[in-house]
């Protein structure tokens, strides 16, 4: 449930804007997250450390906290940074990364969450994790399907009041009024590590662009799609989709997210 037209307008803004994107993310993620914001037009800055984590959230347009390699200097950044964004009324994306896996992550998203994340992008078990307040999934992993997830997104975006952006075989995005299901990509995606937590960017730039926080989300799964989707056409395997996707969405023309998006 997006016009394809409102996609083409994140898109667009996406790349006359470049917004500037505070991602506080894990050890394994920083380097596909950031080339993939720039490709996609953002300008990516990740800056943790709590001696300058709430300051740069004063100058940035958006911010994500990833949980992914978390220990509490680390939580100590993002704690920082989100209280400043929530305070501004910036949007933040929360990435709960195996957060079902310990209680360590539990507890650290708990924290988070209580600073009202504009969207929380996960897959289906991190989802479930979060709306169940239980241990679901295996790692980084998923092991639920989204479609099987759908009525528990919808009921944690009602209860949090935020966007809940889940990721998989089919994205689903529900502000818990409204859910909008994004179809489409290529097998071999979850293969490509961190290419979740680089999702959570670009929603957070989208975000940072367009108002509409389920909308903006909505776009960006999109626009990663189409990307995979023209990387996908041309890659041998895992390893020539990871790199051909930072050249598909430096090039990505807007005509690729609209016919993705007009997809039911
Ligand atoms: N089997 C699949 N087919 C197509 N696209 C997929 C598939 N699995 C994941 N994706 C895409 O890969 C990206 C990362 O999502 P996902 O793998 O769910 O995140 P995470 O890495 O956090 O588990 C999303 O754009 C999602 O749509
Ligand atoms: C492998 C791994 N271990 C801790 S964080 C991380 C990256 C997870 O990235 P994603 O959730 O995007 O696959
Ligand atoms: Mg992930």
């Amino acid at each position: 449930m997006l016009d394809p037209q409102t996609a083409v307008h994140v898109h667009d803004r996406l790349r006359s804007s470049g917004p500037l994107v505070q991602v506080i993310t894990n050890y394994v993620s920083m380097d596909i997250a950031a080339n993939l914001l720039n490709a996609a037009g953002a300008s990516p800055a990740m800056v943790h450390d709590a001696r300058e984590a709430g300051e740069f959230a004063g100058i940035a347009q958006a911010v994500v906290a990833n949980i992914g390699t978390l220990s509490p200097p680390w939580v100590d950044g993002m704690l920082a940074a989100v209280e400043v964004a929530s305070a501004a009324g910036k949007p933040w994306v929360l990435d709960p990364v195996a957060v079902g896996a310990t209680a360590y992550r539990r507890e650290t998203a708990a924290l988070l969450v209580e600073h009202r994340p504009t969207v929380i992008r996960g897959n289906a078990s991190e989802i479930l994790s979060i709306a169940t307040s239980t241990g679901a999934g295996r790692g980084v992993d998923a092991d639920a399907d989204t479609a099987d997830v759908r009525a528990d997104a919808e009921a944690l975006a009602s209860k949090l009041d935020t966007v809940v952006a889940m990721t998989g075989v089919v994205d689903v995005v529900t502000d818990g009024t409204r859910t909008a299901h994004v179809i489409g990509g290529d097998d071999r995606a979850p293969m490509i590590t961190a290419l979740g937590c680089s999702a959570s960017a670009l929603v957070a730039a989208c975000c940072a662009v367009h108002d509409d926080a389920f909308e903006a989300s909505t776009a960006a799964l999109a626009i990663l799609t189409a990307a995979i989707e023209q990387a996908g056409a041309l890659a041998e395997g895992p390893g020539s989709l990871r790199w051909r996707l930072m050249d598909a969405l430096s090039t990505l023309p807007s005509s690729a997210v609209a016919d993705v998006v007009a997809r039911r």
